[in-house]
C-alpha cells in the first residue's frame, strides 16, 4: 500500500468540501451543488445514513462531484458519540454497520471509508477497548478490501474529544501493525496533528506509505485555512512533493462569507515544494 491515489498520476491538489461542516446554512442535498458552485470537485462527510442512498446518489450526481470519503456508522453523534469500534458492547451494532457502509458506498461511488474508534466509557479498560477496536478493524478491513473500498482509521485530538481511544497518528499507526492488515490504512487530519504534537511535514513523511486521505483545517478555530496558526501554502506544496497524489478534504467551520476564496489564493509552487526536500 502506499499514500498514491493510484487513480490519479497527476500531484496536484484535489479539494473535497466537507459537507457536514460546510454549507450548513442549508439542507444535507443542497449542499453538493453549493460545493461545486465554488470549485471544489470532491465531497466528503460525516454520515449519509440520515438520507436514503439514491438521494445522496443524485445530489452528488447532479453536482458532478466525487465522492471522497464517510464514516462508518459512528453512533448517537448528537450524544456526543464519536465511533463504536472500541466499545466492547457494540460489536453487533459495529458489523451491522459495515454492511451498511458498504451499500452506501457502492451508490456513492466511494472508495475509502473512515472508521472513528471512539470514546472508550467508563468501566472498560484501555487493553479491553483496544482489544475490540483490533478485532472490529480487522473483521472490517477485508469485507471492504472485497467490496473495492480501502479502510482508514484516523486520530482525533483529545482537547475536542476527550478520551477519544486513538489520540495520534503514531498511535494510529500501531494500531494498524496490531490488526496486521494491508487493507488497513491512515486518514491524516492536520488539524487535530496540530493540536496533539504539530511537527505535522515530518510527521506525514514518517506515515506517508500509509496515509490515504488528508484533511484539513486551520488552528485555532478549525476554521479554514489562512485564519490561524498553519501555513497551508507551504504545507500543501511539500505534501504533493513528497509523493501525495490523493483527496484534500475541507473539514473546516467556514469564517468567510464570500465563500473559500482561500481554494484560489493558496496554490502550491515549485518554491515551497523545494523545500520539502530538507524536511525529512
Ligand atoms: O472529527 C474528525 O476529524 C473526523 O474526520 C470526522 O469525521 C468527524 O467530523
Ligand atoms: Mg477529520
Amino acid at each position: 500500500m502506499t499514500s498514491r491515489d493510484d487513480d490519479d498520476a497527476a500531484a496536484r491538489p484535489r479539494f473535497a468540501a466537507n459537507l457536514s461542516m460546510l454549507y450548513t446554512d442549508r439542507p444535507f442535498l443542497d449542499r453538493f451543488a453549493a460545493a461545486a458552485a465554488d470549485g471544489f470537485t470532491g465531497a466528503e462527510f460525516v454520515s449519509p445514513y440520515e438520507q436514503p442512498a439514491a438521494a445522496v446518489a443524485a445530489a452528488l450526481r447532479e453536482a458532478g462531484l466525487t465522492q471522497v470519503l464517510f464514516n462508518l456508522p459512528a453512533g448517537d453523534w448528537a450524544a456526543g458519540e464519536r465511533g463504536i469500534a472500541c466499545l466492547p458492547d457494540r460489536v453487533a451494532e459495529f458489523r451491522d454497520g459495515v454492511q451498511r457502509a458498504i451499500e452506501y458506498a457502492h451508490a456513492l461511488g466511494c472508495s475509502r471509508l473512515n472508521c472513528l474508534a471512539g470514546i472508550a466509557p467508563a468501566g472498560v479498560s484501555p487493553a479491553e477497548a483496544e482489544s475490540t477496536l483490533v478485532a472490529n478493524l480487522q473483521h472490517a478491513a477485508p469485507l471492504l478490501a472485497d467490496a473495492g473500498i480501502t479502510l482508514l482509521v484516523e486520530a482525533v485530538n483529545t482537547r475536542d474529544v476527550p478520551g477519544f481511544a486513538v489520540p495520534t497518528i503514531a498511535d494510529a499507526e500501531r494500531l494498524r501493525q496490531r490488526v496486521g492488515s494491508p487493507d488497513l490504512a491512515l486518514q491524516y487530519d492536520l488539524y487535530h496533528a496540530q493540536i496533539m504534537h504539530g511537527d505535522l511535514l515530518p510527521t506525514y513523511l514518517r506515515h506517508a506509505e500509509h496515509i490515504q486521505h488528508i484533511q484539513i483545517a486551520d488552528h485555532p478555530g478549525r476554521h479554514e485555512p489562512g485564519t490561524g496558526e498553519i501555513n497551508y501554502a507551504f504545507l500543501l506544496s511539500a505534501l504533493y512533493a513528497a509523493g501525495y497524489t490523493g483527496w484534500i478534504g475541507c473539514e473546516y467551520v467556514p469564517t468567510d462569507p464570500a465563500g473559500p476564496s482561500w481554494l484560489t489564493e493558496i496554490i502550491p509552487t515549485t518554491e515551497t515544494a523545494r523545500l520539502t526536500e530538507t524536511a525529512h
